[in-house]
């Protein structure tokens, strides 16, 4: 039977100090390159959820060694061997990073995963490892499933991929190439969103010794040994965003523990767009603090940098004083869903008016209404969800463990959120 989650709906303000498991991207690429490296590592405060639990099968699968301690995770490195089999779930991450340590490896790798990542486009990395000299088998899809060949070695080079779809085809060439014969000389052919992503592969590499350098067209990566390091991870900030949010829907108070100084997370602009909505936001000794005003203001902006944050400031576009625009998001067509057509589902059936743009929403605030919404096995669609449900009394999401690819307790999170504040801790 279907599970079924009616979201709390708050008529107080919230008041809470938050801490939120680690990032799940920072986690992926500090798995992949500590994969790669020249030692064993450490990783201290890695998110444990399905994303990154798939990430770490699929490397124990090639012959990595990978351990927890505690809450931490030992990465040791080993001969990386097929055949093997790796599921991805619906994990762009795995997707997309781990095809070229496979192509590292002894052996074929096939790669698979949940219905949808069926339909997640995979073109631009396919292409991209068949350039570096890899051979991949995927019946003329550009998708899954696929065989990626593995010989041992890769020869890389000069490479032109297109990434117009997900920047996190040039992360996961980026992330195996020092391994590469010749490294990598990264093109990157059409507009490529989520450039933060980028950015982070680019500074975990460098702070594995590895040496990355920005081009005129895109990326070069010598090739040599990459260092290891033990790291802790970042709190999620993407996953920060619902709990936020709830600062501003309800008139509140939300303090997020332990945010970065200095990050890549693309979470970090919520810093200035919150603002730009109503809320005040402070950097307290705690952390990340938002403060609802009791206004709540339409935004229209450029979301190309941060898709992820789209579903959870959309739910706050559709409980604004007025119209908002959100542009520059037509990849998000392929993340967990189609999030431009499930947004629209849902803000429309809570009596927003929505117009869907190509690479984008139109969403203009109506009279509010109760309505039972589906996760599209998206988390943050569940996200968005719950903050829509904080305004609204009676809204309700059909399987809400879709939460489970990053924030597995979601759920009960946002419970303690709203009635035992001291109780939100890590
Ligand atoms: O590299 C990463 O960790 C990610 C990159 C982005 O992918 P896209 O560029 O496909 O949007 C982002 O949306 C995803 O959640 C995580
Ligand atoms: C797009 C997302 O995930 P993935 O890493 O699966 O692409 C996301 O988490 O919003």
């Amino acid at each position: 039977m279907t599970e079924v989650w009616t979201t709390p709906c708050s008529p107080a303000p919230v008041d809470a100090v938050v801490a939120l498991p680690g990032s799940k991207s920072l986690t992926a690429r500090a798995l992949v390159v500590a994969a790669l490296a020249d030692g064993p590592s450490r990783l201290v405060r890695p998110l444990h959820a399905r994303d990154t639990d798939l990430m770490v099968a699929a490397l124990r699968a090639l012959g990595v060694g990978i351990t927890a301690d505690g809450e931490d995770l030992l990465v040791v490195p080993g001969v990386l061997r097929g055949p093997a089999t790796v599921d991805a779930g619906l994990a762009g991450t795995v997707l997309r990073f781990l095809p070229p340590v496979a192509a590292l490896a002894t052996g074929p790798v096939h790669l698979d995963g949940d219905p949808r990542l069926r339909d997640r486009p995979n073109a631009g990395l396919i292409e991209g490892l068949r350039a570096c000299g890899v051979q991949v088998e995927d019946g003329g899809r550009g998708r899954a499933p696929f065989t990626v060949h593995g010989t041992g070695s890769v020869a890389g080079g000069v490479v032109t991929v297109d990434a117009s779809e997900s920047s996190q085809v040039v992360s996961g060439l980026l992330l195996a190439a020092a391994r590469f014969e010749r490294g990598i000389d990264l093109t990157v052919a059409g507009a490529m969103p989520s450039l933060p992503h980028v950015e982070m592969t680019v500074a975990t590499l460098t702070e594995h010794g590895v040496a990355v350098a920005e081009t005129a067209g895109g990326w070069q990566v010598a090739p040599g040994p990459i260092a290891a390091l033990d790291r802790v991870v970042e709190p999620d900030l993407s996953n920060a965003a619902p709990f936020l949010a709830a600062a501003l829907v309800t008139g509140g108070r939300v303090t997020v523990r332990d945010w970065p100084r200095r990050t890549t997370q693309p979470g970090a602009h919520l810093e200035q767009l919150l603002p730009r909505m109503g809320a005040t936001v402070e950097r307290t000794a705690d952390g990340l603090q938002v403060r609802g005003t009791g206004a709540l203001h339409g935004v229209t902006a450029d979301l190309g940098e941060i898709g992820e944050l789209t579903p959870v400031l959309a739910a706050l576009c559709a409980l604004a004083d007025g119209p908002s625009r959100l542009t520059g998001v037509a990849h998000l067509r392929g993340h967990e869903t189609d999030r431009l057509q499930a947004l629209d589902e849902v803000l429309t059936a809570v009596g927003a008016q929505v117009r869907q743009l190509p690479d984008g929403l139109e969403i203009t605030p109506g009279p509010r209404r109760a309505a039972q919404l589906e996760s599209y096995a998206d988390h943050r669609m569940v996200h968005a969800a719950a903050v829509l449900g904080l305004a609204i009394e009676g809204v309700r999401v059909a399987d809400p463990g879709a939460v489970a690819k990053t924030m597995p307790d979601f759920t009960d999170r946002w419970a303690a959120l709203l009635t035992d504040p001291a109780g939100v801790t890590r």
